[in-house]
This record gives C-alpha cells, structure tokens and sequence, in this order.
C-alpha cells in the first residue's frame, strides 16, 4: 500500500519530524508498562509519551494490543478480572495506577467506542446524562452543557431541532458524533478512542475526523485506527505496535516517511497485517 501523506491544515510537524512547535507539555507519561490477561501477556514494557493537545495513533495488525494499551489509559482494563498491570501511567504528574479515584480519572480520560453507543434516549437526555449523574440538575446549566457538546462534536445544526427525538433514530456518523459530545460533555482533558469511524461511511468518516482536527486545540486525543491513511490525514504522533510492544514511534510524518524499523516499513507498505 501507498500511504500518501494529506495532512490537514494545521500541522504540527513537518516532513521530516522535526516539530515546529516542541513546546507543548507531556500530558501522559506511561514507562514499563506491561499487562497480562491471566497467563497471557498483552503488553511488554511499553513506554512512551504523549504530548498534550495534538492527536496520537495508534496502528498496527490485527491483536497487537493497540485497544489494550489504550484501555490502560483511563484503567478500563480494572473491568476485566484476570488483567493484571505493571508499571507506571502518570497523567498530569499523578499515577493513575495508584490513585483510587477511578471516576474521577474516568471524567478526565473520556471514551468513544468503535460502535456508538448511545442510550435509547433523547439526543438531550444521552448528552445531558453524565453530567446529571455527576448532580448537575439546573436546567439552564444543563441546556448550556448539551449546546456547547454538541457544537463542540460539530453535530448542532444537524440536531438542534430535534433534542428530543430519539438518538437512535440518527444515522451511524450522525450517532458518533453524539458519542463524542457526550464524552465532551463531561469536560474532560483526553480523549480515548477506539476506531471511532471503522463503522461510518466514507462521507461521515470524513467528517469525524475533520472533528478530530478541530478537536485538539482543546483536548489530546489518541486514536486506535486500522486505517493508516486516516492516522496520516489526523495524527500528530504514531505508535506502531507489534505483538504487544511498541516498535516505532515518531511524528507521523516521519514514521510514515522514514520508518527507521524494517517491520514498521514492511506494514506500512503493506507486506503483512
Ligand atoms: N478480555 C480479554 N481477555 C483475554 N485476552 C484478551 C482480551 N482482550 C484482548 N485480549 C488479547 O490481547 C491481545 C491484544 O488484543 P487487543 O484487542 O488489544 O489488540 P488490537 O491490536 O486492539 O486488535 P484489533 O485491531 O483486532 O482490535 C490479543 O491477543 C487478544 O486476543
């Protein structure tokens, strides 16, 4: 496969990985990172950072352990009995691994899931949901949040005379974009997600990751995405993982330029994967 680099307006970096703008703060921290399901390891000593702000993919075959690893960042792993970690994920100078306040990391660190996964409610009510939960009960407050999420996940003008209907009645790109103004309706810093567009159309997939772009200026957003043209067009960083480690990892445009391991050319330009 040709992989053409189509960046967006707004690069960060240029062709040959130098940064422009190296300036932006380490947002997650993880070193020696390993994760086993039972007897199975998962993850080998994974380290890497990621800067605050700016997009990070995550490619890689099938299995490899991209959506663990990226599981591992808001500790949706602790879900999951048999999991068991080592090592160290600092977020904001706290390791996450040893503070017990998992929703409140949870708010920070939100998710978007492959498939969306909206409640069978209103628009409103699916947006307004966690921040009720979270005891905001003024409506005035709450119509602000939803306006603001919505705007926000690029999806307003499409929805807003329509709050009340049902979300379900969206179509899938519409859905996903609900999805992640309900995540930004929780306020958070990060932004998990897992192949957000691997079940969109080509049009709606375009969309969301036009979403993404505008996206970073307020949030640090990583990706798991098995399309490599899309972590070209919208990533900042890319981590190439291979059974459970992390080969490769560069600014994208030098990772998909100038891969420096031979396994991150040979899956780059198709050989295996
Ligand atoms: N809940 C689980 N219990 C046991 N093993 C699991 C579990 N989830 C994932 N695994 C195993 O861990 C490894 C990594 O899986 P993971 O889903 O993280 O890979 P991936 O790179 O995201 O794959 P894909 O691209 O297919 O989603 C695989 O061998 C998988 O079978």
């Amino acid at each position: 496969m040709n992989i053409t680099i189509d960046r967006q307006k707004g690069s960060k970096t240029n062709v040959l990985g130098n940064e422009r703008h190296s300036d932006k703060k380490t947002k997650i921290s993880v070193s020696d990172l390993n994760l086993f399901y039972g007897e199975k390891q998962a993850l080998y000593s994974v380290s890497l950072d990621i800067k605050e702000k700016e997009v990070t993919a995550f490619i890689g075959p099938s299995g490899c352990g991209k959506s663990t690893f990226l599981r591992t960042l808001n500790r949706m792993n602790d879900l999951i009995d048999s999991v068991k970690i080592s090592g160290k994920v600092i977020i904001d100078n706290e390791n996450i691994y040893e503070s017990s306040d998992v929703i409140k990391l949870r708010t920070k660190v939100g998710m978007v899931f492959q498939k969306a996964n909206l409640f069978p409610m209103s628009i409103y009510d699916n947006v307004a949901y966690g921040p009720r939960m979270h005891g905001i009960k003024n409506k005035k407050e709450l119509n602000k949040i939803v306006e603001e999420s919505l705007r926000g996940a690029a999806i307003w003008d499409e929805v807003k005379d329509r709050l009340k209907t049902s979300a379900l009645g969206l179509s899938g790109g519409q859905q996903q974009r609900v999805c992640i103004a309900r995540a930004i309706a929780m306020k958070p810093d990060v932004i998990l997600m897992d192949e957000p567009t691997s079940a969109l159309d080509p049009i709606s997939t375009l969309k969301v990751e036009e979403l993404i772009t505008q996206m970073k200026k307020d949030y640090t957003i990583i990706i798991v995405t098995h399309n490599m043209q899309q972590a070209a067009r919208i990533s900042d960083k890319t981590a190439f993982f291979l059974n459970g480690e992390v080969v490769e990892y560069s600014s994208t445009d030098k990772l998909f330029s100038v891969p420096q391991d031979k396994r991150t050319e040979d899956y780059i330009t198709g050989r295996f994967g």
